[in-house]
């Protein structure tokens, strides 16, 4: 199963993390960090539409091989940005999805969004090193961690001021986030994978099917296999207020007209909105 070879991998990269970490050493190096960038605030406190777009820096996937190969993050990022993302994904992961941590301390220098450390978290290190990265908020994926290990990585990105993308693909996984009740801390937003991470299959359904079991007040983000306009309209009619898109971007010649057309299906788009 493919998860369970990444999960195996970051245990890997976690031994050889921990060979060189020092966990007063970075609690010093982020003492000195500037503030992070609210990235649940930026999705959800957004003017002028009632959908708030994380856009994603994406290189190449499990499930789709090489996506872009004039892969420019910081030009890519720029273009997000200067199209009207309301936060960033950038992928660090490196054996799986071609990513690198120094794209996220790239994109960090070049952009003011908010930023995601998209990665498969397994160990409290990587949320120190993705604040130590730049990043704003972090992805705690609930089908590889035990709802205690999940409740205290919750916490401790809370006490690194990162904010959490709590990620859910059935009503298992949905369920078992609800009992922990980290759901509802407010540096926390749900999202929704329409990717079966086993089978690589994407159905918007699923979104439609969880969003509707999500308590009101929690931050819903639909994820994964959204490829245009009139997907967001779908997903209009659900309770997401937010979506997150990689490959659809990605495969754009010019991200920002890319970003624009996107939005423009999203209600009360920004170019949509008029000055008079
Ligand atoms: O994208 C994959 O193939 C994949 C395979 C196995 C685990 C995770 C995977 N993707 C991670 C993501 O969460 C997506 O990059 C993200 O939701 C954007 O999805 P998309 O818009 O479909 O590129």
């Amino acid at each position: 199963m493919y998860l369970d070879r990444i999960v195996a991998t970051k245990i890997r990269e976690v031994e050889i993390l921990s060979s060189t970490f020092s966990l007063s050493e970075a609690e010093r190096k982020i003492a000195e960090l500037p503030a992070t960038r609210g990235f649940r605030d930026a999705l959800t406190n957004r003017r002028n539409r009632s959908m708030g777009l994380i856009a994603e820096v994406k290189k190449a996937s499990p499930s789709k091989g090489l996506i872009r190969a004039d892969f420019d993050p910081v030009a890519i990022a720029k273009g997000y940005e200067a199209g009207g993302a309301d936060c960033l994904s950038v992928l660090t992961d490196v054996d799986y999805f071609q990513g690198s941590g120094a794209y996220l301390q790239q994109v960090r220098d070049a952009v003011k969004l908010p930023l995601l450390r998209k990665d498969f978290i397994v160990d409290e290190k990587q949320i120190y090193e993705a604040r130590l990265l730049g990043a704003d908020a972090v992805l705690l994926i609930a089908a590889i961690l035990t709802p205690s290990v999940l409740s205290a990585f919750t916490d401790i990105a809370a006490s690194l001021s990162l904010d959490v993308l709590i990620e859910v693909h059935d009503q298992r996984e949905l369920d078992a986030v609800l009992d922990t009740g980290k759901a509802v801390d407010n540096h926390v937003l749900l999202g929704i994978n329409n990717r079966n991470l086993r089978t690589f299959e994407t159905s918007l359904n699923t979104t439609k099917m969880l969003a509707s079991l999500i308590p009101q007040g929690v931050p819903v983000i639909s994820e994964s296999g959204i490829s245009g306009p009139m997907d967001i309209e779908f997903l209009k009619g659900t309770r997401a207020e937010g979506v997150l898109v990689g490959e659809y971007l990605m495969r754009q010649p010019n991200v920002e007209d890319a970003i624009n057309g996107l939005l423009g299906a999203l209600p009360e788009g920004r170019n949509r909105v008029r000055n008079d």
